[in-house]
């Protein structure tokens, strides 16, 4: 992914394997959420392929255009929390199943002329929302505007949102920012059921400590480039790791 003479990314290539946590991490700058902005449509990359190997076939994402990405089933969250804030919580994962409940009833026209596919597309819309506010411990604040919820919450939020799609692939972009040990702790758990469910996960995370404790595999990026691919428990000892990190002051893979 090139702006300009910037190159962000150059030539990197790795496999989020299915049913797997796949962390990417590397220090400031390293390209982490280009690649991110590259995968789910944000950016169209000036050369290469990204592949989304999808129950219905090979899908090649860098043709796609944003929300035809989300459709073929790659779901995000973002470093900065995007919530509908005025909106209550459970309005928030509905609205992130618009395209499902419309597919379900023809465009709308099913629930125009009083269908019965838009009152069963739409009480399975609100089971699935139960389902993740369950598991995001979020059941007891449905009614209240999403803005008005703790930070943790809210990022448990987006990540009930990002599932309420049900994607094949779940990228969760610093999810741990900003939490505290037990919240982090919580967010680990939450991440390996989601990958139990069968849902791809990939992860840029700075916390070390979730990125080690949860990941299977461990890409590192270091100014554009990949430097490292491998267990964690091996990209905890890479030299040329170590060195990337060690050169970004205080930072260390620990
Ligand atoms: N839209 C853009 N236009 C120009 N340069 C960009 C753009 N987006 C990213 N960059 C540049 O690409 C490089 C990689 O940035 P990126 O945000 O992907 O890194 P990162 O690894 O996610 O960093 P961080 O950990 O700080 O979030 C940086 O030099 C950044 O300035």
């Amino acid at each position: 992914m090139r702006f300009g003479g910037l190159t962000a990314v150059n030539e990197v290539g790795f496999r989020a394997a299915r049913g797997e946590i796949t962390a990417v991490i590397g220090p400031n700058g390293a390209g982490k959420t280009t690649c991110f902005n590259c995968i789910t449509g944000f950016y169209r990359p000036t050369a290469g392929t990204i592949r989304l190997h999808a129950a219905t076939g090979v899908v090649e994402l860098h043709r796609l255009s944003g929300h035809r990405i989300a459709r073929a089933g790659v779901a995000r969250t973002f470093q900065n929390i995007r919530l509908f804030a005025g909106m209550t919580v459970l309005e928030n994962l509905l609205v992130a199943q618009h395209n499902t409940l419309m597919a379900a009833t023809g465009w709308g026209i099913g629930a125009v002329l009083g269908l019965s596919r838009y009152p069963r597309a739409e009480r399975a819309a609100i089971e699935r929302a139960t389902h993740w506010l369950n598991e995001t411990r979020l059941l007891a604040r449905a009614d209240d505007p999403a803005g008005a919820l703790p930070y943790g919450d809210q990022r448990r939020l987006e990540i009930a949102r990002a599932m309420c799609t049900e994607p094949a692939l779940l990228c969760l972009d610093e999810p741990a920012a900003g939490l505290n040990p037990r919240e982090s702790e919580e967010l680990s758990a939450l991440i390996r059921r989601i990958r139990d469910t069968g849902t791809s996960v990939l992860l840029i995370e700075h916390d070390m400590g979730v990125v080690m404790g949860i990941s299977d595999r461990v890409v590192v990026l270091d100014h554009g480039v990949l430097i490292a691919d491998d267990l964690p428990a091996r990209v905890r000892q890479d030299r040329a790791v170590i060195a990337a990190y060690l050169g970004e002051d205080e930072e260390a893979v620990s």
